[in-house]
């Protein structure tokens, strides 16, 4: 693309319709100029889209949903000049608009780094008087095995949630019809027009902080519907990044790391005077232990999916796992050591170990050749030592990608390293934001 033209983001005030239930966000870049709405579902309170801590929440979704418009031209300013903003909010904006965007810089060569301009009114740190919030839990369910074991953990600790979606479909549906209780679902509608200009000739196109957009979204149904936590279902694994660019890590799940989490926790709670926690309930784990946990039950193997194209905002008509992406050669990598082999031929229909194909697929995501995958895989480490330990098994031993790949992995990190890989994976992090009294009721390590 030729070098676009230096120009301004414009974030305008955001506006709640509390008759309609509909927000809408305005953007101006230069002389374009886009709308976003979420349409929320019968039953918010009106009364509390009209306290303090609700709008405070309503102009950070606006700066954050800002990252679809922003990305086109990828400015050096953002103006946002009727919305004040304190120092943390501050930061946490600047997070979103240079890690979390951290994986579309990289791939198309932009140094912003360090370089963005955030033009803000200050808003002085005073306390914000905080919404009368009930004591229940919002749980994002995103169709994939990550949130199902949540709902597995829940239900065994006897804590009641709310299952809620953005834009749901497929998978979210069907695991969330299995869960079997009342969801909360927000309909959230992109410019068109943002989505026509998108990698065409002129424009960037590329990866947005997608959980950062959706735990915003969570919170604004939080305050309108009184749920006082967000319960995320984002795993350790996460915090690893992908490539250095820029002097910086980038990471495709930066809005799901547990640094990101320590920052909107901190600023949902400050806009709400304490009132709104948030925080993810599998942070301790490893994907796979996640993986262990899931497979303890067989309630979901027919309407759960991890793979992403299930989530484009066309839709979706080809089978539940394409088999083809990261995704599904991870996920099939550590589920294999955690459940019989028959049961997940049954949930992938074929055996993606056992295809020549997918090699050079599998060396790179246990770091024998290239990069980690842009896609929500687990760290490099952990998937090499599922490998080999799948080398060990006699179900698997034979199978055409664990017999090639089992001597480089032994030649490239050595069998203690990848046993005691394995042995981490398995044990529990106290590196997490559970609140202790659920920790303790989940036999966590105290945070
Ligand atoms: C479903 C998916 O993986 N989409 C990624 C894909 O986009 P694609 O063009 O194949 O399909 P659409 O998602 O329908 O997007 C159409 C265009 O709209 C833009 N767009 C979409 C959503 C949005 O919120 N803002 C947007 O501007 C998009 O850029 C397209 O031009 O490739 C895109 C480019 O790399 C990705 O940005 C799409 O990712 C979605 C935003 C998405 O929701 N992805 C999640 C499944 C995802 O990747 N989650 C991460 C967590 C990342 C994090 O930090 O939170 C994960 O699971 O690892
Ligand atoms: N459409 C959505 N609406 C609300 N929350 C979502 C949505 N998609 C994902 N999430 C949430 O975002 C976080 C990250 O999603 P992620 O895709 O990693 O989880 P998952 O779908 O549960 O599991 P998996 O990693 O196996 O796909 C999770 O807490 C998930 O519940």
């Amino acid at each position: 693309m030729n070098a676009p033209v230096p120009t301004v983001f414009t974030v305008f005030a955001p506006h709640f319709d509390a008759e309609l239930g509909i927000a809408r966000f305005g953007y101006a870049l230069g002389d374009l100029h886009f709308e976003e709405r979420l349409a929320f579902p019968p039953g918010w309170n009106a009364e509390n889209a009209h306290t303090e801590a609700f709008g405070r929440i309503l102009n950070l979704t606006a700066l954050v949903l800002g990252v679809s418009y922003f990305k086109l031209l990828a400015p050096f300013t953002i103006s946002a000049p009727t919305i004040g903003l304190t120092p943390s909010e501050r930061a946490f904006i600047l997070d979103i608009y240079e890690n979390g965007l951290g994986e579309f810089y990289a791939r198309n060569g932009l140094k912003r780094f360090g370089q963005i301009a955030l033009e803000t009114p200050d808003a002085a740190a005073a306390p914000v008087p905080a919404p009368k919030l009930a004591a229940r839990t919002l749980l994002p369910i995103g169709g994939g095995k990550d949130s199902l074991v949540s709902v597995q953990l829940l239900e065994s600790a006897e804590i009641p949630f709310t299952p809620f979606a953005v834009n749901p479909k497929g998978p979210i549906l069907t695991s969330i019809e299995k869960i079997g209780l009342p969801p909360l679902y927000v309909t959230r509608t992109l410019d068109p027009e943002m989505i026509r200009l998108s990698g065409t000739p002129g424009f960037y196109n590329g990866h947005v902080p997608s959980t950062a957009i959706n735990s915003m979204i969570a919170s604004l149904v939080a305050l309108l519907y009184s749920y006082d936590r967000i319960i995320l279902s984002n795993e350790r694994s996460a915090s690893e990044g992908n490539v250095v660019f820029d002097g910086r890590e980038a990471n495709h799940q930066h809005s799901k790391s547990l640094d990101f989490e320590r920052l909107i926790a901190g600023v949902l709670s400050d806009a709400t005077g304490g009132g709104l926690g948030y925080f993810s309930l599998l942070r301790p784990f490893s994907e796979a232990r996640i993986a262990a946990i899931f497979a303890r039950e067989t309630r979901f193997d027919r309407v759960f999916s991890s793979c992403n194209r299930n989530f484009r905002l066309s839709g979706h008509d080809g089978p539940l796992w394409c088999g083809n992406c990261p995704k599904c050669h991870f996920v099939f990598l550590i589920l294999a050591p955690a459940m019989e082999k028959p049961r997940l031929l049954g949930i992938f229909g074929r055996n993606l170990l056992d295809d020549a194909d997918k090699e050079a697929a599998y060396r790179e995501l246990t770091g024998l050749a290239g990069q980690k995958p842009w896609e929500c895989v687990g760290e490099i480490l952990e998937a090499a030592a599922c490998l080999y330990r799948l080398s060990e098994q006699a179900e698997w031993a034979d199978d055409v990608i664990v017999s090639r790949l089992k001597g480089d992995l032994l030649t490239h990190y050595g069998r203690p390293a990848l046993e005691r890989a394995y042995e981490e994976l398995m044990a529990d992090s106290p590196d997490h934001l559970v609140p202790s009294s659920l920790a303790s009721r989940m036999g966590l390590d105290a945070a």
